[in-house]
């Protein structure tokens, strides 16, 4: 049976790179005015996150400011270093400086796009924790089948990055089959329960004495988390977060199930 998840909630979106700045402007606003309908009190056992582009980022954070209750601004990628010659990259030390509470690495975009692997994710990880931050990290199998080999292709990954995270340190792991990412709808419960079993069954989670929470991603949406209470603490969002409305919907659904 699915392990019973820790009291606090997590949800978030990530809005890749969808939106030019003022559509991200206008989605955050709607956002804040869709949240302002649901008392602060029936979200105060979920923590919930808002991952813009880069370049919004810091205009995100102005806005959620007047949010009524708190909404950790996140980021999608970050170096390993805090500061060199490293063009074109992000330091986790400034992100953390500007107010960025969660980063995701690892996202099987970055990895199979960019050519991330593991080894890097873990440093990422690490940098992420090292600065105060909470790594979101990403995994997945590449394709749908097996159980088994499902929870072998995450061990890998999420063994990669605990060794390099303290063992006291938040982490949070967004379980993002890779067939189920921009699909038309999320894996199955059953398989993603199954999965996240032995996911938190792995010596190198069971072991760790900081918080480690499991959210599901890929194509998740209104109507899933009520399915995936028993073994997840949360959600993942990605294109079905981008109505406002809908986010709201979803974050509510997370707060009462
Ligand atoms: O970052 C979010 C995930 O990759 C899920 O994206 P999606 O819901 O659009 O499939």
């Amino acid at each position: 049976m699915a392990t019973t998840p820790p009291a606090r909630r997590l949800i978030g979106l990530s809005t890749k790179m969808y939106f030019s700045q003022s559509h991200n402007r206008e989605v955050t606003q709607g956002f804040l005015t869709h949240l302002s309908s649901i008392t602060a009190e029936s979200l105060s056992d979920v923590d919930i996150f808002i991952i813009p582009d880069f370049v919004s980022l810091t205009e995100t954070i102005n806005l959620l400011k007047s949010s009524p209750v708190p909404i950790w601004p996140g980021a999608q990628d970050c170096h390993w270093e805090d500061s060199g010659a490293f063009t074109g990259e992000v330091s986790p030390a400034v992100l953390s400086e500007v107010g960025v509470k969660i980063v995701e690495v690892g996202h099987a975009e970055r990895r199979r796009l960019f050519g991330e692997d593991d080894a890097t994710v873990a440093k990422k990880a690490a940098a992420v924790s090292r600065n105060g931050m909470i790594p979101l990290v990403c995994i997945g199998e590449q394709t749908r089948g097996d159980i088994g080999v499902a929870v072998d292709e995450c061990q890998t990954q999420v063994e990669a990055v605990m060794g390099g995270v303290p063992s006291t340190a938040e982490v949070a792991l967004a379980y993002e089959p890779v067939w189920a990412i921009g699909a038309s709808e999320p894996a199955g419960e059953e398989h993603v329960l199954r999965v996240v079993e032995g996911i938190r069954r792995l010596d190198c989670v069971k072991s760790r004495r900081g918080v480690t929470r499991v959210v599901y991603g890929g194509s998740a949406g209104p109507g899933l988390y009520e399915r995936l209470k028993t073994g997840l603490d949360g959600l993942f969002l990605g294109r079905f977060g981008h109505d406002p409305e809908r986010f709201v919907k979803t974050i509510r659904e997370v707060a009462e199930a």
